[in-house]
């Protein structure tokens, strides 16, 4: 059976990138099930660009086993790119074209691909709304601001309705109000479509919103892998829970802090309020993971 009828969306296996001599990607490997909101962190340089890239299939592999929805990149055909939606750094040309416009006529060409399950393209006006763009539908595109153009992006990225989405820093340039309603977006088209997601950030408020789990990547090599709160706990260890219990204020450290939780509720029942659970935050988490990995691989140079 393959990965893809198993529910992986994503299988990338040992993975590596060698431009002329310099190795930019060892051995990565990780898996995404559909409808899974994937974040993958590192620092400039750290090969996360290279990584989605091979995965678009706009770069060859130097070595390593790849799947993207069940298809070798390297080897996908027109009717498995119209599954995929790649959302790339602003859409420069067609100036001249209106927002509404260029839509429609890019999901003209998904027409062919609709399935009994997905109705290929996305109506214009519904992906416009969408996106938060419906003021501008008959605006030229040379004429919208850098934050729209944004959305205009997204918009071009998901008009096929892809069963899995790519975003490079999809929120760069975003203004905080565009920022959350792309965060609702993504949610959305995750849980309501179960489209999967794979995207880069250096924003960790947003990887720790977004994502199901976090894929750190650092000198090619993945050094983390799992949730922002199983991330937590690898470097700081334990989350401190606090509560107030019979006017009695109380503090304990855990490894399973719902688990923790539930047993308190199940012994004290009422008494227990103003019940906090504190982590590490992910920056604090990323930060140390960064360091961490950086000490290993100097001992190992
Ligand atoms: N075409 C290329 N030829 C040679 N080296 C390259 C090429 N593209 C990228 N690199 C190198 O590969 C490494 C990984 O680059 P990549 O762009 O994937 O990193 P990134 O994690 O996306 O960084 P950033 O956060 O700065 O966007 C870097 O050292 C970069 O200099």
């Amino acid at each position: 059976m393959s990965t893809e009828s198993e529910g992986v969306a994503l299988d990338v296996d040992r993975l590596r990138m060698r431009y002329g001599t310099v190795d930019v990607l060892h051995d990565v490997t990780f898996q995404a099930r559909h409808g899974e909101v994937l974040a993958l962190l590192g620092p400039n340089g750290a090969g996360k660009t290279t990584t989605i890239e091979i995965l678009e299939g706009f770069r060859i592999r130097s070595q390593g086993r790849v799947a993207v929805l069940g298809t070798d990149p390297a080897h996908g055909d027109e009717r498995w790119r119209a599954r995929i939606g790649v959302v790339l750094q602003s859409w420069r040309d067609h100036g001249k074209w209106r927002v509404r416009e260029l839509l429609a006529h890019l999901g003209t060409y998904y027409t062919a691909y609709t399935t009994p399950e997905i109705q290929r393209p996305w109506d214009p006006d519904e992906l416009i709304a969408a996106v938060g763009l419906t003021e501008h539908a008959h605006r030229k595109l040379k004429t919208l601001s850098g934050g729209q153009r944004r959305r205009l992006d997204v918009a071009i990225g998901i008009v096929g309705r892809p069963e899995l989405l790519f975003l490079d820093e999809p929120t760069a340039g975003f203004d905080p109000q565009a920022r959350h309603e792309f965060h609702d977006l993504v949610r959305r088209l995750a849980d309501d479509h179960h489209t999967t997601v794979l995207l880069t950030t250096h924003d960790l408020d947003e990887a720790e919103k977004l994502a199901d789990r976090i894929l750190v990547l650092n000198g090619g090599r993945i050094v983390a892998d799992g949730t922002a709160n199983q991330l937590a706990r690898r470097i700081a260890g334990q989350d401190e829970v606090r509560w107030l219990c019979a006017g009695r204020r109380f503090t304990e450290r855990t490894t399973d802090s719902t688990g923790f939780a539930r047993d308190l509720f199940a012994r004290h029942g009422e008494e227990v309020q103003e019940l906090e659970v504190h982590r590490a935050s992910l920056e604090h988490t990323y930060l140390a993971l960064v360091r961490e990995a950086e000490t290993i691989q100097e001992g190992t140079r």
